[in-house]
């Protein structure tokens, strides 16, 4: 369809946003557009620009035959600072403070547009990282691995507790969930990754690590490797945690009668790249 240019432009920025981490060839666009690749290239400009300073992304160019455009999502920093702060706010409510050391997320867990703006933070480090596949553990991690994995246009894979008739053989390991204490089961299809998959393993929340850690072992099975661990919030107790380099963008520390609690931001920006 034959477009002026201001039409070309918002259907053009459009696309991108709809097809994160995807090569978009400048032919798919002039077709699309009924319009010169000349023209085409001078839009993804006035694109790429825009998208930049409003902290949207950034619009990579591949050259050679299969080139084109690649959208890139990214949060600028002022923008993360800004969303955590709001997202502490909202978890320092006092009734969320729950027995054992938990924090009530699942309102939140439930708000797609809280998800999508914590997904793309974490899709924000890791969109360099050649991930291949984000993993979390049933249930509450779910909504967080699909905002990020969405971002960063690649699959998730759910870690189940139990063996599931309808997923075919799998393969188990058993695990020490910090938070538990007891030991637990981990079980996941034979069919769910090929060995040297990147992956990335998302959750809510972090205690003792015990569930990252449990996950992080269940890839060896696979011959897969860790490319990445993210969390919404991890506790400031259970120290050391059973796993090292993760990320988290909120800590949750808490009085010794744990009647009290404040929400401070996690090492979210020791990862983050401007
Ligand atoms: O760091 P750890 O000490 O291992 O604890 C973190 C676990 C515990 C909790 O899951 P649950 O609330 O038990 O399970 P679900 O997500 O299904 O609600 C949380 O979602 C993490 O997965």
């Amino acid at each position: 369809m034959k477009l002026k240019r201001s039409s070309r432009l918002i259907d053009m920025t459009g696309y991108l946003l709809q097809h994160p981490h995807q090569i978009v060839s400048l032919s798919y666009f002039s077709d699309r557009y009924a319009s010169a690749k000349s023209s085409i290239s001078e839009d993804l400009g006035i694109v790429k620009d825009n998208f930049e300073s409003q902290g949207i992304g950034r619009l990579e160019t591949i050259a050679g035959a299969s080139g084109g455009v690649k959208y890139i999502p990214f949060m600028k920093r002022d923008d993360a600072e800004a969303f955590l702060r709001l997202l502490s706010e909202q978890l320092s409510q006092s009734d969320r403070l729950l027995p054992g050391g938990y924090l009530y997320m699942t309102d939140i867990l439930g708000q797609p547009s809280y998800i999508n703006e914590i997904g793309r933070m974490i899709a924000s480090v890791y969109s360099n990282h050649s991930i291949d596949v984000v993993m979390t553990m049933e249930t509450k991690g779910i909504p967080l691995a699909f905002a990020a994995a969405s971002q960063l246009n690649v699959p998730v894979i759910i870690v189940r507790r139990s063996i599931k008739v309808t997923e075919g053989s799998t393969v188990s390991i058993n695990y020490v969930s910090g938070s538990s204490k007891r030991i637990q089961t981990m079980v996941l299809p034979r069919r769910s990754l090929t060995p040297g998959s990147r992956v990335l393993i998302i959750d809510d929340f972090m205690k003792a690590g015990g569930t990252m850690k449990g996950m992080a072992n269940l890839l060896k099975e696979f011959d897969a490797e860790v490319a990445g661990m993210a969390v919404l919030v991890e506790t400031k107790s259970e120290e050391p945690k059973l796993v090292d380099n993760y990320l988290s963008l909120l800590k949750l520390s808490m009085t010794e009668q744990e009647e009290q609690f404040i929400i401070e931001q996690g090492n979210y920006f020791q990862y983050y790249e401007c």
